[in-house]
């Protein structure tokens, strides 16, 4: 349905429901029934009225009414007897009126204004997007998003109960405020009548104090079950991210996902507690509000209700441009913090290349980005303001003008005028609110949107496997293995890999850089999974074992040892529960470490900084091979793990290869000494294995290991 035929079809559902109101209102008036049935009448002609509306609705649309106009329909028949059973139930017994057949005009009028207020909010948040299915669709997630995020919600459901109770008591007596200051105006005008003067001020000062004292405890509600959801999602998102394959970690920058863990997280959390929080407050105040408006004036209401569909429409406007803004700047900021990280994690490396103003560059151009579009951002934002402003200057006079008016016509009060535009001045600000909570809203279904995308992430991965044999033999045999890195889906890594680790042997790897030992290395640890071919451990497929049983069996000292900031102590045995400290003591000596850590000051204890940036490069190694070596496990690998350590460690490191009884060892060797005490030797180019067998063997036949072999594991 087009707009035009869209608010044709309101405009004569709106006639034909005055006809029929009008119609029915003068039949039970002429047959003397308009002034008895109380509620369960109002609900009888509620429900009739919506009979008789509904399949007129039918006919208009052909059948096919938009949702919002269903419900636009259902609320205006409905809204009256709700309002009514409502009063009814806290007005005091006694002060009610005899309810009628037919509700009062004004109520017909609140609920007019009430239903459009809920559709015109519902539409702005979540509009339906009739025809056009792309947007519908992109709608409907968004929706299924915030209902998402209203599950994750669950566990404080007692928690949030009771701040919505209270926000709702807040509300209301808040709304009540303005009413009793124009009643004391007016009894200040006319002759002083002590008891009802102390009534009216007794109760201001009653709702007043109601007022603080429920919003308190509704923000403190709220604010601890933001907390408590906060706490529960970075949990979950941080679980998941742990468990996801390396491929993911290689796509996505490490700032990002930080981000996606402290920013994101907690904008998702905001939405659901703080707009929730926003959304209802304004919507209760905002109904009864305009109920005791109408009670007021009606002509006063029409007029400041005028200034709603100008600012929605308004807010729509500005909302198109800042949500883009908002996105762009979101990225900026990523970026500006990834380039900050990555020079400050890397400063050696940009001060050895002397990069340092390079970086500066990089930094200045990401910063001028941000810049532009935060200036855009705020010009956009400026002139929305303006405008707003106008629109509300603009229908204050109106009613100022239209007051003057109906006081001089005696139709109504000085303090209800001043009640009056205490009311609006609310009304105004909590419409502001409203829409822009849904507009606040609709935006961070951008952040739950990246947040939920990583946490329904599945790892690219085989399926976990339960083996966990108490013998293992160590064999690692890798059958037809073809295997692409993802940033290069043409080029393969390793090309049809067939090599067999014996147990209990050394196996080294050799071959130029580039030539896919390391590929081999953490296809074997399982980092990544081949496209093609198998990669068995005692001749089953990795994925076939235990998670945590594998990466006991197959350690891995990788060419740059990651260690973690922590004593030396947690860093060996990092991943392993119940581990006693003669046991990390025991891999430290094995590691040649010992000795050093001994003439540290605290010992195991010590902190050795972030990173373990307190060592040498080759004190590091030690410990990731201490790390590896105390999990006792049954394939070792060492990839360049001989790198950056000195010479006594070196030999140390030698003693621990030759001698590893029964463990199968991998090595990925630079140094001659190394390869040649090797039980095997495996060649490696391309991706492929070119030749394999014993130094000897080897170097007799005179190939591509004979020619590398002075050059690459020269000293
Ligand atoms: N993370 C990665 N993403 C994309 N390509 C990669 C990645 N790591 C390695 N490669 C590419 O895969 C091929 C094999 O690299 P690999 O690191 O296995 O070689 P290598 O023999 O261990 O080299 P080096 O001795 O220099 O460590 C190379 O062409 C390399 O550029």
């Amino acid at each position: 349905m087009s707009d035009m035929a869209g608010i044709k079809a309101y405009g004569l559902i709106l006639l034909y429901d005055l006809v029929l109101w009008g119609a029915l209102w003068t039949g039970l008036v002429l047959l003397e029934f308009s002034s008895s049935g109380g509620l369960v009448g109002l609900w009888a002609f509620g429900v009739l009225r919506w009979v008789l509306l509904y399949p007129f609705t039918l006919v208009l649309t052909e059948g096919k009414p938009q949702p919002v106009l269903t419900r636009w329909v259902a609320l205006l028949c409905l809204l009256p007897p709700i309002f009514e059973s409502g009063r009814t139930v806290i007005a005091p017994p006694g002060t009610t009126d005899d309810l009628g057949l037919v509700p009062e005009p004004s109520m017909v009028a609140l609920a007019l204004v009430s239903s459009t207020v809920a559709c015109l909010s519902w539409e702005m948040g979540f509009p339906d997007d009739g025809g056009n299915h792309g947007k519908e669709k992109k709608k409907q997630e968004a929706r299924a998003l915030l209902l998402r995020v209203v599950r994750y919600c669950r566990p404080d459901i007692l928690y949030l109960a009771a701040a919505f109770l209270f926000l709702s008591l807040a509300v209301l007596c808040e709304t009540f405020i303005p009413y009793y200051q124009g009643t004391v105006i007016d009894m200040l005008r006319g002759p002083y009548r002590h008891n009802r003067f102390m009534y009216a001020v007794g109760g201001m000062a009653f709702v007043s104090v109601g007022s603080a004292l429920c919003s308190g405890l509704r923000g403190g509600l709220f604010m601890c079950s933001l907390s408590r959801l906060n706490q529960r999602m970075r949990h979950m998102l941080f679980h998941k991210l742990v468990q996801q394959d390396i491929p993911f970690f290689e796509e996505n920058k490490p700032g990002s996902l930080t981000s996606r863990l402290a920013s994101d997280v907690d904008k998702m959390g905001r939405s659901v507690a703080l707009n929730a929080n926003v959304l209802v407050r304004s919507l209760v105040k905002l109904i009864g509000m305009l109920y005791l408006m109408l009670s007021l004036s009606w002509q006063l209401t029409i007029i400041s209700i005028l200034e709603m569909p100008l600012l929605v429409l308004l807010q729509n406007a500005y909302n198109i441009y800042s949500q883009e803004y908002r996105k762009q700047l979101q990225d900026c900021q990523a970026h500006t913090k990834e380039l900050a990280s990555q020079a400050v994690e890397a400063v050696r490396t940009v001060r050895s290349f002397r990069a340092e103003e390079m970086e500066l560059q990089r930094y200045n151009q990401a910063l001028e980005r941000m810049f532009q579009v935060q200036r855009r951002k705020g010009i956009v934002s400026s002139f929305h303001c303006l405008l707003r402003r106008l629109i509300t200057v603009g229908i204050k006079v109106a009613m100022l003008f239209q007051g003057r008016k109906l006081i001089s016509s005696d139709q109504l009060s000085i303090g209800s005028l001043l009640a009056f535009v205490l009311f609006q001045k609310d009304m105004v600000s909590s419409m502001r609110q409203l829409v822009y909570v849904l507009g606040d809203t609709l935006a961070t279904v951008g952040a739950a949107t990246k947040v939920f995308t990583f946490l329904d992430r599945k790892a690219d991965q085989k399926e976990t496997g339960d083996l966990a044999p108490t013998e293992l033999l160590g064999r690692v045999a890798f059958h037809n293995v073809t295997f692409y890195y993802r940033s290069r889906p043409e080029t393969p890594a390793l090309k049809a890999v067939t090599l067999v680790l014996s147990s209990g042997k050394m196996t080294a790897l050799v071959g130029p850089s580039g030539g896919g030992k390391s590929s081999c290395v953490s296809l074997l640890a399982r980092l990544y999974e081949p496209k093609e071919g198998q990669v068995l451990l005692d001749g089953q497929p990795l994925h076939c074992y235990q998670h945590q049983y594998l990466h006991q069996q197959v350690a891995l000292v990788s060419q740059e040892p990651v260690l973690f900031s922590g004593s030396i102590r947690h860093n060996i045995e990092y991943g392993l529960q119940g581990c006693t400290l003669e046991k990390v003591q025991e891999a430290a000596k094995k590691a040649n470490i010992h000795n050093f850590i001994c003439t540290l000051e605290e010992g195991y204890n010590t902190d050795i900084g972030e990173c373990g940036e307190q060592l040498s490069s080759g004190q590091k190694q030690c410990i990731a091979i201490a790390r590896a070596l105390v999990r006792e496990p049954k394939v070792l690998i060492l990839d360049e793990a001989t790198r950056g350590m000195d010479v006594n460690t070196e030999h140390a490191m030698k003693g621990i290869l030759a001698g590893s009884e029964g463990q199968t060892v991998l090595v990925v060797a630079h140094r001659l000494e190394t390869v040649e005490k090797a039980d095997h030797i495996i060649f490696m180019e391309d991706g492929e294995v070119v030749e394999q067998g014993t130094h000897k063997q080897l170097m007799e036949r005179k190939g591509r290991y004979h020619r590398l072999k002075e050059e690459l594991f020269k000293d």
